[in-house]
Order: C-alpha cells, then structure tokens, then sequence
C-alpha cells in the first residue's frame, strides 16, 4: 500500500504533523539535504542549487542566484520586510562539508542513518546543514501562521567556506549585490554545547597557516657538516612548539579562558630530504596558527621573525593564510548577559565582519558532544527540531528592531 502524503508546502510541518512512518517532517527534510554529497574536494554544488530552489517554491520566496566565480553559486532567498527601507537581517549558512574517514563511521557518512535514540549520523549533521533547515523551517512555520517582518530577511547559501571561503564569502562581500542586501545583523554557525547552555561568538581568532624554509649546506649523510637545513629546523619547531605549551599552560590554569582566548600553534607538515645519505638543502615546515583577536599581529609577526633569525642564516617564511588586521571582534554591550565567546576556528563570520557587519556565530545546538569535522558525526533529531523553535523566537525578535541611529 503506498501512502502519498501531500500538504500545502506552509502546512508542511504546522503543529506536530509527522508522515506514516512518524518522522517529523522537518527531520526528514534535514536527513534529505543530508545526502547530498557537497563534500570537498569535489562537492555537488548543483544539487544543493537544486534542492534550495525547490525549497524556495515551496516558500513562496524568490530566490537569486549569483555566480560569484566561476562554479561557484551563492543563491539568495529574500523575505520582504514590512519596512524594507530599514537593514535587513542576514541568515547565513554554507553547503560545503569537509572530507570523511568513512572506515571509522559507524554508519555510512552520507545515507543520514537514524539510531533508535534519534541521533541522525552524517556528515554536515552539525557543520552545518542543521542550521540551513532550521533556518528554512522556521521560516516555514512562521509563514504559515500567517506572521510578517518588520525587517527583510535574507536566507544565504554559500560554497566553499570549508576552505577558506576565497571563492564564496570572501569574494562575494566585495561584490556589488552584496552591498544591495543592505544587511545590518548577521547569524552565522557556532559550535555544539554539551551541556544545558547554548554558546554563542562574537569573534573569531585569526588564522595564519605560515611554512617556514629552512636552507643549509648539503654533503655526505656521514659527515659532520655545518649549517644544515636540520639544525636549523630543529630550532624553529623549537620555538613555535615551547609557545604552544605555554598557551596551553595558560589555558588550563585560568578558569576563565576558552580555547578562543589563546594562541593555539600545530605543526601540520614536514618536507625536505631526497636520500638517507645526502644532507638536504632545505627543509619545510608548517604550522596552523589560531590567534585571539586581542593579540597585536603586527608584533606577533615580529616574534615569528625573531624566532626565525635565532634558528640561522637565510631562513624565511611565507604565509598561505594571514591577516594583519583583525577582522573579527564586535562588542556591544547587550553580549554581556550571554554565554559567549570567541570561535576558536575560522567562519565566513570574518568576511561579514570585516565589512563592518554585526555577526554572531550560533548553531542551536546544547546536550551535543562537539563533533564538527571529526568521525560520527551527529545530531539527535529532538535537539534539531527544538532549534526550530529557537528560531522561530529570534527571527521575530531580530526584525523587529526598531530603526536604529541613522536608518533610514
Ligand atoms: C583559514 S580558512 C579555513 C577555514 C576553516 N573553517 C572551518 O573549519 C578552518 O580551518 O577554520
Ligand atoms: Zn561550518
Ligand atoms: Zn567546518
């Protein structure tokens, strides 16, 4: 027997309405967006522009599409304001997720399996194709009860945040029909909170990926030869290494410090060598560094290159990722009453920021181990669905600010 369901899309998931098989209609839609494969490095952008724009119908929403480069789409859905003469507010997310192990998953990272406890495992089940869904069913919901806001809306898809964002976020807030949205706040991802709590950031660290060369004198592998590439390789990872420990030592003395509040350093590549017997030429190492947006980066570099004249002659350094500028801190007084903090990692955040924008890093998401980028990665559905109505409450709250100092 075959059970078509069908509701008007905006009845779709109204008050607890579940299919046959009793899955909340908002599950499923998540478990469907779950599937498809936006995974690096070579993700499936046409199936998320398809998927969305069909959401867009059934939203009764326009939605536009813009190439920002080549392959690269970032669609738009726009919710009218009301007032639309006021900003607007920015709901963003990307469909891009990282690369999986899929020999240390339990299940198959794409198929979106569902345990008996409700725990949906995938990839991008918190990072962060959660967040897209619970923007577009809140929406969802809100339209049918019939509400309207004050303030536009603008639902935001983008690709390619997960390295780098250079051809999505980055680029498109340079754009011309970046600045025609008009946004004056923007909600971006977070992280997971195991506890009762919700965690919500209001900056970010800066990434700096830097690889340091380390030239020297080659010879035979049984000589006794000076100035080698390793001697000199050796200091560097040296003096990156003992910083690392002090910052975790000043992590984990001070209660009151999270991860976002110091400098992390990982070495994450060695190169160099050719044969067990010829001393090389050169020798490479890199390291991802995570700076607080409290730390003056001008005199950071300067310890970098310090660190660099104390290991040797001719070793220099290049930057795959910096920024000398922090681009990502915002304070405003009414973050005080909230449990925040500064995201230890990179977001597309910090290109909205860097504009000039407000944004805030929130994934609804508490009673969750933190498992972005990492193996089993999961959401259990209960968590999702009350996200939902997480934003159900805060867009209305968010658009209906009224007209701030110099709005128009
Ligand atoms: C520095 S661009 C890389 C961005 C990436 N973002 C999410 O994991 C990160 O490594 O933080
Ligand atoms: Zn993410
Ligand atoms: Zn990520």
């Amino acid at each position: 027997l075959e059970v078509v369901w069908r509701v008007h899309p905006l009845q779709y998931v109204g008050g607890g309405q579940r299919s046959p098989d009793g899955e909340d209609p908002s599950v499923t839609l998540f478990r469907e967006y779950l599937r498809l494969k936006t995974v690096h490095p070579e993700p499936d952008y046409d199936a998320a522009v398809r998927f969305l724009s069909r959401i867009a119908v059934e939203l009764e929403l326009p939605l536009k599409k813009i190439e920002v480069c080549p392959g690269r789409v970032v669609s738009i859905m726009t919710w009218e304001g009301t007032e639309p003469q006021l900003k607007s507010v920015l709901l963003n997310s990307h469909t891009d997720v990282v690369p999986v192990y899929q020999e240390h998953w339990k299940y198959d990272a794409f198929k979106a399996f569902k345990d008996a406890k409700g725990d949906i495992y995938a990839r991008g089940s918190q990072d962060m194709k959660c967040v897209t869904i619970q923007y577009i069913q809140a929406v969802r919901k809100l339209k049918a009860q019939g509400w309207k806001p004050a303030r536009t809306v603008h639902l935001m898809f983008v690709p390619d945040e997960e390295v780098g964002g250079h051809k999505g976020m980055e680029t498109f807030v340079t754009q011309p029909e970046f600045q025609k949205l008009n946004i004056g706040f923007a909600l971006d991802e977070g992280l997971a909170n195991p506890g009762e709590a919700f965690t919500v950031f209001y900056g970010e660290r800066n990434p700096w990926w830097i690889t340091i060369h380390c030239p020297g004198s080659p010879g035979h592998g049984s000589r006794f030869v000076e100035n080698t590439a390793a001697e000199k390789l050796r200091q560097v990872i040296n003096s990156f290494l003992d910083f690392r420990e002090k910052e975790k030592q000043r992590l984990n003395t001070s209660e009151c410090f999270t991860l976002g509040d110091v400098t992390t350093v990982n070495m994450t590549m060695v190169k160099g060598g050719v044969a067990y017997n010829v001393i090389p030429a050169e020798m490479d190492v890199s390291f991802d560094l995570r700076i607080p947006p409290t730390v003056n980066l001008q005199e950071f570099e300067r310890q970098i290159q310090e660190w660099c004249a104390e290991a040797g002659q001719d070793i220099t350094y290049e930057f795959a990722q910096v920024s000398l500028f922090s681009k990502s801190f915002h304070i405003n007084p009414f973050l005080k009453m909230l449990n925040k903090e500064i995201f230890p990692a990179a977001t597309d955040s910090r290109f909205i920021r860097a504009v000039g924008i407000p944004a805030i890093g929130f994934s609804p998401m508490n009673r969750t181990p933190i498992l972005l980028h990492d193996h089993n990665e999961y959401l259990n559905e209960e968590v999702f669905l009350k996200g939902i109505g997480v934003y159900e409450r805060l867009i209305p709250a968010l658009t209906s600010v009224p007209a701030l100092a110099g709005e128009a």
